[in-house]
């Protein structure tokens, strides 16, 4: 990972005015981010009835994010399951319209692009999914699966040198190029993701958004796709945005971290900030559940146990979301939105602590031990 970026400045907060630079490690001001995500909102619409149907709610499966993604970095997205990640990544790729919210691509507005517009901007943006075994179709050859995007852009690839290119990326992704009329179900899950990758890198695209590309892989293939997608990071100068709710692959990968819970981003930053300095109540439950191998650091911190489920995103708490599962909620916890910003307590000190913490009452958990 000799070629990783410099960690970028913070994003803003959740709203445009409620903004809170902060730089990170070895930030770098110059750099313009490749996609600037702000106030992204998505309601799935409840119906009722089945002649006549009436919206009678909506679920917020993404309601109000906000976030920035530098060239050649990995953002990782953590979050239990239903706290809207997926559907972030389907709005990135326009398989779904934001109920409202902006998402720009090298500064140019994005969000409302069809037809030959989208095509060229998606180009740059794909897409690697998370089950390798129905994301591939079972009738398709292996070279076929990788050529597909080539019908829709013979530009990147004639007719005459797509088997050629196809075996490139073979070969790039650790497959033998030999395999090219084999089908999905004779290989393993690991080499079914290599192959979900390469068809992702057809286009030679800048950013890749990553679903739980590793989730559904035995333990031990994981690291091997994961290590995969650093070496291709750095080869092809690629931009991640990496969704897991494993969060010790997550830190790996990563160069930021993001945390989400209910709809909303509950704190973001570098990884040391995340990890290391903590200040959401929700990040450092989830870090305290994560196993410890070390069985001294595991003696030497405090075991958060949240109370209760995750609400309905259809019928969310007032105020924070985190509120009806956290030991520190007050009044104010229930009457007003916490902003995604730099806690007051730590604006303009030099700690990893001032980084952008969507809670009244953040601070540091010194019993927090990261993985
Ligand atoms: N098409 C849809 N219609 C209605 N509700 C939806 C739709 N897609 C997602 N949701 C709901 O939106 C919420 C967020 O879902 P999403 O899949 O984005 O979460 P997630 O964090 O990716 O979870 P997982 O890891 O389990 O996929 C969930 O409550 C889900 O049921």
């Amino acid at each position: 990972m000799s070629t990783r970026p410099e960690k970028p400045a913070e994003e803003s907060g959740e709203k445009p005015t409620a903004v809170t630079t902060t730089k990170g490690a070895g930030a770098s001001a110059e750099r313009e981010p490749i996609l600037e995500v702000r106030d992204l909102v998505k309601h799935f619409p409840l119906t009722q009835g089945i002649l006549v149907k009436r919206q009678i709610g909506a679920v917020k499966a993404v309601d109000g994010i906000s976030f920035d993604l530098y060239p050649g970095e990995t953002l990782g997205i953590v979050g239990e399951s239903g706290c809207g990640k997926s559907t972030v990544a389907k709005l990135l790729m326009h398989l779904e319209r934001p109920t409202s919210g902006t998402i720009k691509y090298k500064g140019e507005d994005i969000t409302h692009l069809s037809g030959r517009a989208l095509r060229e901007v998606r180009r740059n943006i794909q897409m690697v999914f998370q089950d390798p075994y129905t994301s591939l179709n079972p009738r398709m050859t292996v070279g076929d699966i990788i050529g597909e995007p080539f019908d829709i852009h013979p530009d990147v690839a004639p007719k005459g040198d797509r088997r050629r290119k196809v075996q490139e990326l073979l070969d790039v992704v650790g497959l033998n190029p030999e395999y090219i009329n084999r089908y999905p179900h004779q290989f393993s899950g690991g080499q079914r993701q290599r192959i979900g990758i390469a068809r992702g890198l057809a286009l030679r695209p800048e950013i890749i958004v990553a679903d739980e590309p590793v989730s559904a892989l035995d333990v031990s293939v994981q690291a091997q796709v994961v290590n995969l997608m650093e070496k291709l990071q750095d080869e092809f100068g690629l931009s991640y945005m990496f969704i897991a709710h494993d969060l010790s692959i997550v830190r790996h990968i990563s160069d930021r971290v993001g945390v989400m819970y209910l709809g909303k981003m509950a704190e973001i930053g570098t990884d040391e900030q995340i990890y290391e300095h903590p200040t959401h109540p929700y990040t450092q439950a989830l870090l305290s559940a994560v196993p410890v191998p070390d069985p001294e650091a595991r003696d030497g911190r405090e075991r958060i146990v949240l109370e209760g489920d995750v609400p309905s995103p259809a019928n969310p708490p007032s105020g924070c979301r985190f509120r009806t599962r956290c030991w520190k909620a007050t009044d104010k916890c229930a009457e007003e939105v916490p902003l995604l910003a730099v806690p007051e307590t730590f604006a303009g000190q030099d700690t990893p602590a001032a980084h952008p913490s969507a809670c009244h009452f953040a601070e540091e958990k010194a019993a927090v031990v990261a993985a």
